[in-house]
């Protein structure tokens, strides 16, 4: 007797993405290649057939939306959100749209990919790529926090280069923007890759735990894995929760000494975005305005600059 299976959204075929979309407006783009798939979107690098400047086209299914509510609120929150953001390290949102089967969200297009494969191709960055991306960084996080956004998912992932290796932060499927008088966001409805301790505790969380995911990313791309890296969640979360992690001697004293304070495990004792900003680690030591391309794949003969 075969077991019938069930016929549950997770079962229905994606939808084909058509090889020519049309934006319900005039403006039609043509599909090009998969750049990869992310939860139920799938993202297609596409030309705009009137101005031929490419995209990154995230198209999410319908069908997978209406079995969950909230994942079509989840995409619905996520477009209000970015759409009102403007800032040159913010991937740039360039516009939404829909058809019968899928929901469209029109993004820079980033041609360099994100750090996870810069991270892959070089194993870990020189100080001086680090204070280059991680300025960046900071200025982008900073302007969402003035936004009244917290990111919450900030991680090596989410940080895309551009042609010119300028970096982008994206993804805002978990981003959050306080109202006026709130203070405090109490709930987290999907799992941050660097958790700060006061998500895991349900104490409240705010703007400080981007700073915390700032500082995981920094210890990430200067010793090429993780600070709090387990082969078990459970584990990793009880590092958070005793702040248990060690950052390796040949890293100098102005980066372990900033990493240290946005690894603070109290919130209020992390430096905000500014302050990060005019930290020693940024003032001090060699600080590239630009980065070669190159720097993707092999090490940049910068070395020398830094006294390690
Ligand atoms: C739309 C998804 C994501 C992204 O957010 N941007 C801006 C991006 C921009 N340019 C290329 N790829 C991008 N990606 C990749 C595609 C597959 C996984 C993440």
């Amino acid at each position: 007797r075969s077991l019938k299976k069930s016929r549950n959204a997770k079962d229905i075929p994606l939808p084909e993405v058509p090889k020519v979309i049309d934006n319900g407006s005039g403006k039609r783009y043509f599909r090009g290649r998969l750049l990869g798939k992310g939860g139920f979107a799938r993202v297609y690098e596409v030309t705009d057939m009137s101005t031929n400047k490419v995209y990154a086209l995230k198209a999410v299914p319908k069908v997978k939306l209406s079995k969950s509510a909230d994942r079509y609120n989840k995409i619905e929150t996520e477009i209000e959100l970015h759409k009102s953001l403007r800032q040159r390290h913010v991937v740039g949102f360039h516009g939404h749209f829909e058809d019968e089967q899928h929901v469209y969200i029109l993004l820079e297009h980033c041609s360099r990919k994100s750090l996870v494969q810069t991270l892959k191709n070089r194993g870990k960055l020189t100080e001086p790529e680090v204070r280059y991306l991680m300025f960046q960084a900071v200025q982008a996080c900073s302007y969402l926090h003035a936004q009244r956004v917290i990111h919450r998912d900030i991680k090596v992932g989410n940080f895309f280069l551009n042609a010119d290796m300028e970096l982008r932060l994206g993804d805002f499927g978990l981003a959050v923007r306080l109202k006026e008088e709130e203070k405090k966001i109490k709930t987290m409805c999907g799992t941050p890759n660097y958790i700060a301790p006061e998500v895991l505790s349900k104490e409240g969380h705010s703007y400080e735990v981007d700073t915390w995911a700032l500082g995981c990313v920094m210890y990430t791309l200067l010793v090429g894995h993780p600070p709090f890296e387990t082969k078990s969640l459970r584990e990793t979360y009880n590092r958070i929760r005793n702040n248990e992690y060690t950052i390796p001697s040949r890293i100098s004293d102005n980066a372990a000494k900033l990493i240290k304070r946005m690894l603070k495990p109290n919130p209020a004792d992390r430096p905000s975005l500014k302050e990060i900003l005019a930290d020693e680690f940024f003032t001090k030591g060699f600080f590239p305005n630009r980065l070669p391309g190159t720097c993707v794949t092999s090490s940049p003969k910068w070395s020398e600059y830094e006294k390690s």
